[in-house]
């Protein structure tokens, strides 16, 4: 009989230890999907939502929305800036709009911090602004195609045929678009974004020769100013996209400074489009344009942080088209000996 009841206590200790176990592992799965929610939640490339995990930052980490400081899973406000982890936030979605800096401006005016157009240093060639917006410190130039037919041509196919393509895996099954990444030498960073990571190729002499072609039209005449890393993509045909998004990724730092993306179209034209992410009352909300082949377009300043950008599907439209967006990796991921400071 006291067996009996020995063994019945024993029974009811155990089972309260995997009801505890169990409660405990349900607190922990809750912590994790709010700090997930607490995260950057942005469109994915493909039009997904999704939270974008950062190299340097563990799981439960969360990027600060004022500042941008990587901040423990721990702390519910920055180290750095004391802001709280989701005072930015509306219900774990789009981020809220930043604060204003005081009447009209949500940025400090260009002039102010002094930043330059790509287009003011290029005296011989007229760049038109698409998008000139003061207020958010966000501009977009548009050069239509400074190129011959031949020229254009012989990018296209030495683009095409010298590159790894690869079409990886998104949330939704295969991306719509073959994509590469290509770095300078040194550099070992990936391209990460939603849950695919893109490996680097090292730019290849044929990327030499184009930017030696294209950048004095941007305004940047010596090497050591190129920028350091690009993004390709080939949509086969017009039933191929890249869906809303920004190029706000930790490597770039477009949504905390000054940043500026060249982009250079070949082969069919297409539609790309910019919109606010906070847009004002009565503000024009969306702005379109067409690339052709050879156009160079840029994004400039604060772009990443105030927009999001697209090339929609266009059903009708046959051929294929490449695009390189130039940028400049500015910050390394923790491994890569570019990003290393020397002593
Ligand atoms: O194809 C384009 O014009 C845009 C590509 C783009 O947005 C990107 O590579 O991030
Ligand atoms: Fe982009």
């Amino acid at each position: 009989m006291r067996d009996l009841a020995v063994q019945k206590m024993a029974e009811n200790q155990q089972m309260a230890q995997v009801m505890q176990y169990q409660r405990q592992m349900q607190q922990m799965q809750m912590m994790q999907l709010k700090s997930q929610a607490a995260g950057q939640m942005w469109p994915d490339m493909d039009g997904s939502t999704v939270a974008q995990p950062r190299a340097d930052q563990r799981p439960g980490d969360w990027t600060c929305a004022s500042c941008g400081a990587n901040c423990f899973a721990s702390k519910t406000e920055c180290f750095k800036c004391r802001k709280p982890k989701d005072g930015q936030r509306i219900g774990g979605g789009q981020p809220a709009a930043p604060e204003k800096l005081g009447g009209e401006f949500w940025e400090k005016p260009r002039t102010e911090v002094g930043m330059k157009l790509l287009g003011e240093q290029t005296p011989h060639v007229k760049w038109d602004y698409i998008l000139s917006d003061d207020s958010r410190r966000c501009y977009a130039g548009y050069l239509p195609s400074p190129f011959s037919q031949e020229s254009k041509q012989a990018f296209f196919e030495e683009i095409r045929d010298g590159t790894s393509w690869v079409q990886p895996e998104g949330r939704q099954g295969p991306i719509p678009r073959k994509t590469a990444w290509m770095v300078s030498p040194g550099c070992n960073c990936h391209y990460t974004y939603g849950n695919i990571s893109v490996e680097p190729q090292t730019y290849p002499q044929w990327m030499v020769q184009l930017m030696q072609e294209v950048m004095p039209y941007c305004g940047i005449n010596s090497q050591s100013e190129w920028p350091n890393s690009c993004n390709l993509n080939l949509y086969s045909d017009g039933g191929m996209s890249v869906g809303w998004h920004a190029d706000d990724e930790s490597l770039f730092q477009g949504k905390f400074s000054d940043i500026y993306i060249i982009s250079l179209s070949l082969g069919v034209t297409r539609k790309f489009e910019l919109r606010t992410n906070w847009p004002e009352d009565g503000e024009k909300h969306l702005r379109r344009c067409s690339l052709k082949s050879g156009d160079l377009m840029t994004m400039e300043g604060m772009v990443q942080k105030h927009y999001q950008h697209r090339v929609p599907k266009e059903e009708n439209i046959q051929g294929p088209r490449i695009n390189l967006t130039w940028r400049w990796t500015l910050k390394h991921r923790p491994t890569c000996p570019s990003g290393r400071r020397r002593r």
